[in-house]
């Protein structure tokens, strides 16, 4: 399998540069006519699929929402994950893992590994339990030709008060790029796209800039959460990200997801989205 930032290159510049997030909160659900239950869940879910396989660059389940109905919940996500992997489209499975040693490599091998039950292409992480602390899921990810997202600047303000803080000179969100600068090295070489990206919210306004955050050198797609109903938008990812701006995958749930539950509508709003967004 090609690399993980080879692949995503090419479907951001086949369908646009758009993650469209499944996100079933109840919420949603309801206001899609679906009780709020294992089967509202799974409509919602197959609904989403349906409209999203083949028209999108990525869709990015939220572990979460799956997760609250338990085992069978899980099952779901795992046939979401595997339509889509089916239908050539590809998937971020949003869980944000993060843990030290032995307990992070058993994360990396139940979503990155080659006996994964569904491994999404790529995963997200965290990485405030120290970069290195991901080590087992960059490798394994990079050995398996998937790809992961490490959380750098969240779009939700509190983040701040973590990501922007400094040692010895160095944010915490640039000490984030540089690892993945460091594990990108050999596609940057290649004049291509790593497989380590970085998650950096549509909303963050100047703070790529005021961090003096190298997202160029460091080769790293960025996934920028936030578009739509957290304020994000396409000028905004345009100032915000500047010449690093080719590397954004834009991704976008709950503006999208309002345009169901007729798939053929929900179809149409991610790709009038897509097309919005800045491209190559
Ligand atoms: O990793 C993410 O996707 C993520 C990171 C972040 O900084 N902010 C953020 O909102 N997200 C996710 O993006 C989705 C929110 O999408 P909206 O409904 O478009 O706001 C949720 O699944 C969040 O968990």
């Amino acid at each position: 399998m090609k690399a993980f930032g080879a692949r995503l290159e090419e479907a951001m510049s086949t369908h646009g540069p758009l993650c469209a997030g499944i996100d079933p909160h109840r919420g949603l659900v309801e206001s899609w006519g679906l009780t709020y239950d294992l089967a509202g869940l799974e409509r919602f879910a197959l609904t989403c699929v349906e409209a999203f396989a083949g028209r999108v660059a990525v869709v990015k389940p939220q572990s979460a929402f799956f997760e609250v109905f338990g085992s069978r919940g899980v099952a779901v996500l795992e046939r979401v994950l595997r339509e889509l992997g089916e239908a050539g489209t590809l998937t971020i499975l949003d869980a944000k893992r993060g843990d030290i040693g032995s307990t992070m490599t058993a994360y990396a091998e139940a979503f990155l590994g080659k006996d994964a039950v569904a491994p999404p292409d790529a995963l997200t992480v965290s990485p405030f339990l120290g970069y290195e602390s991901l080590r087992p899921a960059i490798d394994l990810a990079q050995q398996t030709g998937r790809g992961l997202f490490v959380l750098a600047l969240t779009s939700n303000p509190e983040g701040r008060g973590v990501q922007h803080a400094v040692r010895d000179g160095e944010s915490v969100a640039a000490s984030v790029v540089r690892g993945a600068a460091g594990d990108n090295a050999s596609a940057r070489a290649r004049g291509e796209l790593g497989s380590i990206g970085l998650v950096i919210g549509a909303t963050v306004g100047s703070a790529v800039d005021d961090l003096g955050l190298d997202l160029v050198g460091a080769a790293t797609p960025v996934l920028a959460p936030g578009v739509g109903a957290q304020g994000g938008t396409p000028e905004s990812l345009e100032a915000t990200f500047g010449a690093a701006r080719h590397q954004v995958l834009a991704s976008s749930s709950r503006e999208i997801l309002a345009a169901g539950p007729e798939p053929a509508r929900l179809a149409a709003q991610a790709v009038r989205v897509a097309e919005s967004l800045p491209r190559r």
